[in-house]
């Protein structure tokens, strides 16, 4: 499924246009297309739909299923609070379902049907709301009805996380041609309820997904015929001092869990032992440094290590290498990657990235995609901008939003195990794109096995090592 900012969705439109699709025919396929869906998802000749509709194209959408649903013989009723209809597509669909004699009102009625539709406002939307909107959207909140919003919740932003606080909260949204930014970017998200995406018969142009189950299958199916252990790549992950050796630790067991061929930990004398008694499968080494002809196929480095001047040493002869570098924890310092020589994949939660770049938190996490793709655009690197809805940038300017995983996550050491399951796949699929992108979907899918089993704060980081097997198998059975 693709994403949109409201821009590519207008170009969209104008392409379309353009090509002599007209904007009263998009908005036909959008009523219908809403039609159909929530025909699909609900038994509609139960309920009676109480559809609000705004001036512009969103209410025109919502004249448009006001139509389908009273020929199917469904109890509906439409209201205009703020004014009949001014963009001409919709003047001109509201004088079509006029022409069938079925009525509308401006003023807004004692109470809703028991499913009430927001067709107020759509990417048109400039925050704040205005005052007469504000309260139109509280009597809609005040409602006892199943609350379902056209396109995105009216009051929230389209491309950012931003949000009025008089917004609609919405038990299910359809959105037409493809999500909105902020479907995943919070508060906004919090407004959407459950999401689908209504196909418009627009052909798909963006380079920003949600990644499926599909995508991911190619990266855990064993195609192996006279295989050994070379086969599958040598990572190096340096990680882990005497004080920190559970980090490196749950990143060493993710990577030899999710198919490290060989793995070799690089980390203080001390913790040795202590790693080595949970992944017996790993070679350790103390020495700090890398060579340039060294002989791993990816290297992971930072987890359970501090930010100091013996980490930039470091970082520099990695940047001096060729094979592909992951950096996240103690790695993610503000630093140039101009005079690298390798693939650079960086693993920063928000914190992280704030550090990195600059940027304020709130900022950061309101323009999640925005921001993680400018950094990795700017600096040829790939960015795992983690936290919920995990943001993975590529330096074409192209990215995914991860729909896996869940509050069982948000506990010390899940990232370290998320770094392992991205070394692992990135030594086993030459194309770096799809490895990490899969590893952060297996990584969240994991969270939600246990989550379906057991009470999410029971999880422990260590057990996504333990559940990969079965995810692996879930994984490939949904495709
Ligand atoms: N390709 C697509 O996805 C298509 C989308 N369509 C619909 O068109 C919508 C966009 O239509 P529009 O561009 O007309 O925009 P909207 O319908 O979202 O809203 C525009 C109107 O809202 C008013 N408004 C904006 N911010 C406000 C605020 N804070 N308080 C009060 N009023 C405010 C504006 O003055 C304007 O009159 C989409 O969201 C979608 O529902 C379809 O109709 C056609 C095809
Ligand atoms: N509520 C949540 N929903 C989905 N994923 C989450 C959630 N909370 C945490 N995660 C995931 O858990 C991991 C936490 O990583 P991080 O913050 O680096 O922790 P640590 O450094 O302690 O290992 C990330 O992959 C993040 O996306
Ligand atoms: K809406």
């Amino acid at each position: 499924m693709y994403i949109y900012k409201s821009s590519q969705i207008k170009e969209a439109d104008k392409w379309a246009e353009e090509q002599g699709m007209t904007a009263f025919t998009l908005m036909e396929l959008s009523g219908v297309g809403l039609f159909n869906a929530i025909k699909q998802d609900l038994d509609i000749h139960k309920h009676h739909f109480t559809i609000i509709a705004g001036k512009g194209n969103n209410g025109g959408d919502g004249i448009v299923l006001a139509r389908y649903l009273q020929i199917a013989g469904v109890r509906c009723t439409l209201f205009f609070p703020l004014g009949l209809p001014v963009s001409a597509a919709s003047k001109a669909h509201f004088d079509y379902y006029s022409s069938l004699g079925f009525s509308v009102s401006t003023n807004l009625p004692d109470q809703s049907g028991s499913i009430l539709v927001d067709s107020l406002l759509g990417i048109g939307v400039k925050l704040p709301l205005r005052e007469n909107i504000q309260h139109v959207m509280d009597w809609m909140n005040r409602q006892v009805a199943m609350k379902v919003a056209i396109d995105l919740p009216t009051g929230a932003a389209s491309d950012d996380g931003d949000c009025d606080k008089h917004a609609f909260k919405a038990d299910r949204t359809y959105s037409l041609h493809g999500y909105k930014p902020s479907r995943f970017l919070f508060p906004a998200a919090s407004l959407y309820g459950e999401t689908k995406v209504v196909e418009i018969g627009l052909p798909h142009t963006s380079n920003w997904k949600v990644r499926s189950a599909l995508d991911v299958a190619k990266s855990l199916t064993y195609s192996g015929r006279n295989t050994h252990k070379g086969t599958f790549g040598h990572g190096l992950l340096i990680a882990g001092t005497k004080d920190m050796p559970g980090s490196a630790a749950l990143a060493a067991s993710g990577a030899v869990s999710c198919g490290a061929g060989k793995l070799t930990v690089q980390t203080e004398k001390e913790a040795v032992p202590i790693i080595a008694s949970h992944v017996p499968e790993a070679m350790y080494q103390i020495n700090p440094h890398i060579e340039l002809d060294h002989s791993f196929d990816a290297i992971a480095a930072g987890c359970g290590r501090p930010s100091n001047d013996k980490m930039e040493t470091l970082i520099e002869e990695l940047l001096a290498q060729s094979k592909p570098v992951i950096l996240d924890a103690g790695a993610l310092y503000p630093r140039s990657y101009a005079k690298k020589k390798c693939p650079i994949i960086v693993t920063p939660h928000p914190g992280e990235f704030s550090r990195m770049t600059g940027k304020e938190i709130v900022y950061v996490q309101r323009t999640r995609l925005e921001a993680a793709s400018a950094y990795a655009v700017e600096n040829n690197v790939t960015v795992v901008l983690k936290g919920e809805y995990t943001v993975t940038a590529f330096a074409d300017g192209s990215g995914y939003v991860n729909v896996t995983g869940n509050d069982g996550l948000s506990k010390g050491g899940s990232g370290d195990v998320l770094t392992g399951l991205i070394l692992a796949l990135v030594l086993r699929n030459k194309n770096i794109k799809e490895a990490v992108a899969d590893a952060v979907y297996l990584h969240g899918y994991c969270a939600d096995k246990w989550k379906e089993a057991y009470p999410a704060q029971t999880m422990r980081p260590s057990y996504i090592s333990q559940i990969i097997a079965e995810a692996a198998n879930e994984i490939l059975k949904e495709t």
